[in-house]
């Protein structure tokens, strides 16, 4: 067995993934990420970005290949060794906010604090800390989540992902329910957060100019790893995929390449 490289924190060797309806997600995926690395994972719809994710992050395991984190194998984990590691380590921002409706905004986004256990005052002055750089005020924070807009609940799932400095934060388009003109500064305030915390984050996305913010770019295509994915602007037209790879490309290599379209 090959052994993960030193200096990823997250390592990955030829990951299958195939859904109950056999549809298959993952077709032999290999990817490293360094520490304090940001990597945009990108790719259109249905390209498995979200289950390159999913795996990584020890959600469901794949049926063939390996996981590592921090030279432990994430792929022989139980569920609940892999649920205590998520806990623990790992941040999750989903495309779609969800917040326990009977909290505050402040209150869901200081739990995961508070479940790692911190006390409730420390825990509530990061959380609204947090949710200032969001600029979410403190009357929006005291709100519930029905009372808030969309966009602003989203933040709050920012905030509360970013709260805790995971070692790994997990985004599956972060900013996807964001108004257009909220999407940078938002982008900005969670790459900005995660250089000056040392977080390593996983971004998944179609978008590339959110691609752009990454330090290196993976492309996906049906399920694998390809050099470069060119999306043409009109749904419907040609995609044309380069030739796959185990090592990523250079940020700028990606970053040319990945000409994604919305
Ligand atoms: N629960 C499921 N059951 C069956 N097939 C699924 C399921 N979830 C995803 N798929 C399929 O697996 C493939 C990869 O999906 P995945 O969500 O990982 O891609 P994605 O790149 O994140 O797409 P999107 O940008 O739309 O979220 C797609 O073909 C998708 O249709």
């Amino acid at each position: 067995m090959e052994a993960p490289p030193d200096n990823d924190v997250l390592w990955a060797r030829a990951l299958h993934f195939q859904h109950g309806d056999g549809s298959p997600a993952l077709q032999g995926v290999s990817v490293g990420v360094r520490k304090g690395e940001i990597l945009a994972v990108s790719g259109p719809r249905g390209s498995g970005k979200t289950t390159l994710l999913r795996c990584l992050s020890g959600m469901v395991r794949p049926q063939e290949g390996e996981v590592w984190f921090n030279g432990a194998p994430v792929h022989s984990m139980g569920p609940l060794k892999r649920e205590r590691l998520r806990r623990d380590r790992f941040g999750w921002i989903d495309t779609a906010p969800v917040l326990v409706p009977e909290l505050s905004a402040w209150e869901n986004a200081a739990l995961p604090l508070m479940l790692r256990g911190t006390g409730r005052r420390r825990a509530k002055t990061a959380a609204l800390e947090w949710l200032d750089r969001l600029d979410v005020d403190g009357a929006t924070a005291r709100r519930r989540p029905h009372e808030l807009q969309h966009a602003e609940r989203q933040r709050v799932c920012i905030a509360r992902a970013l709260a805790v400095a995971p070692a790994v934060l997990f985004a599956d388009e972060p900013t996807a329910p964001l108004h257009r003109a909220d999407r940078a500064h938002v982008l900005r305030t969670l790459t900005t957060a995660a250089r000056s915390h040392g977080i390593t984050v996983l971004l998944a996305t179609h978008d590339a100019r959110t691609a752009a913010l990454a330090d290196r770019t993976v492309a996906l295509l049906d399920g694998r790893r390809v050099r470069t994915v060119h999306l043409p602007p009109v749904a419907g037209t040609t995609v044309a995929a380069g030739a796959g790879g185990t090592s990523g490309t250079s940020g700028s290599e990606g970053r040319a390449a990945c000409s994604l379209s919305a």
